[in-house]
């Protein structure tokens, strides 16, 4: 595998016929990597003493390219033996399909089906199916089982790119904890990758980061990095320090964290989740207004048909607009400043 010419990413996109499943075989420097299916490949060290489970998604949006060109340098360098990984260390490259049309996704958007539903009717169904079974077989497997969020050493970074700009450039979904303790650890080292903006969601969804959070108790957070570009078109210096601490999180035992009073966050609530209900749906702002750009309270923000969404209170921003979703699913969500 260290000699092959082309990349796993791209053996897997172009040619996944010849990537064999659950195929393992060991580098001279002791780690066992697994090709698990196409897209999705695993690293596991000689030695799992204190070994975290650290599971980096990318291309569950086909056309949120930074992200795939990042985790793709980062297998090459792991396969290469230019780094060597300390933990398990699991990469999905999830939308294989919709990467070679350059969209966000073929028939269904990926990143909502990773809920209870066993449909398998289009291609983005069968491989929700896909990446479930391997992020299973993935988690249950590592040594000691977390019993609760807070000393889970399992981290999910599912990793994507926003379709309009961005205020805030780089930021985090934290997925609904029911009611478990937000991770200071894990702020510092987003902090460190320069992702300073959180957004606390207050419900269950049915994106990949909420189901690893939920059922396998990772550290798990969906990561927008920046703003959707086409492949090569990334200006990769603005993810120097993402890099470099996704470096650190694999070699190192741990990473070298700022203090955490010396992160400067920037928290928000979830307020509304706005669901598309009708084809009538409408947005009432420009298609040019960058996510988290606040609103005064009472100001239109949506209509559904009859159904008018308004700002809640003063500030209220807004985040993920998108009035072309399939009918059912999140349109929109608002977000208001709150501490953590
Ligand atoms: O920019 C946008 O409108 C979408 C960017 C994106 O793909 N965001 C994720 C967020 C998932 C979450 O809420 O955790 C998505 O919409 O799937
Ligand atoms: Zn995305």
């Amino acid at each position: 595998m260290s000699t092959n010419p082309i990349s796993f990413l791209a053996q897997s996109r172009f040619s996944p016929e010849t990537i064999q499943a659950q195929q393992r075989f060991q580098l001279s420097n002791g780690t066992t990597v697994e090709t698990c299916c196409p897209g999705v490949i695993t690293f596991e060290p000689a030695s799992l003493h204190a070994a975290k489970s650290i599971l980096l998604s990318s291309g569950v949006h086909g056309n949120e390219t930074a992200p795939i060109e990042i985790c793709e340098a980062l297998v090459e360098d792991l396969l290469q033996e230019k780094i060597k990984t300390q933990h398990r260390v699991m990469f999905i490259f999830g939308n294989l399909p919709a990467m070679n049309i350059g969209e966000r996704f073929v028939e269904e958007n990926l990143n909502r089906l990773f809920n209870a539903s066993v449909s398998i009717d289009n291609q983005e169904q069968v491989r929700a199916q896909e990446l479930k079974r391997e992020v299973h077989r993935f988690f249950e497997s590592d040594s000691a089982a977390p019993s609760s969020h807070s000393d889970s050493k399992r981290i999910h970074y599912d990793l994507h790119t926003a379709i309009r700009e961005s205020k805030n450039e780089k930021f985090v979904v934290y997925p609904f904890l029911h009611g478990h303790e937000y991770s200071k650890q894990q702020l510092r080292f987003l902090s460190a990758c320069d992702v300073n903006t959180v957004l606390l969601s207050q419900s269950p969804t049915s994106t990949f980061s909420y189901y690893t959070s939920r059922n396998y108790n990772t550290h798990g957070f969906t990561v927008e990095l920046g703003k959707v570009k086409p492949f090569g078109e990334n200006n990769m210096a603005s993810f120097r320090n993402v890099n470099e601490m996704l470096t650190q999180l694999i070699t190192r035992q741990e990473p070298i964290l700022p203090p955490l009073d010396e992160c400067p966050l920037d928290v928000f609530d979830v307020k509304q989740v706005i669901d598309k209900h009708t084809d009538d749906f409408k947005l009432h702002f420009a298609d040019n207004i960058p996510n988290f750009t606040g609103f005064p309270k009472g100001t239109l923000l949506a209509t559904d048909g009859d159904k008018e969404y308004r700002a809640l209170e003063n500030d209220e921003a807004i985040v993920f607009p998108n009035a072309n979703v399939a009918l059912g699913q999140r349109a929109l969500l608002t977000v208001v400043r709150c501490e953590i």
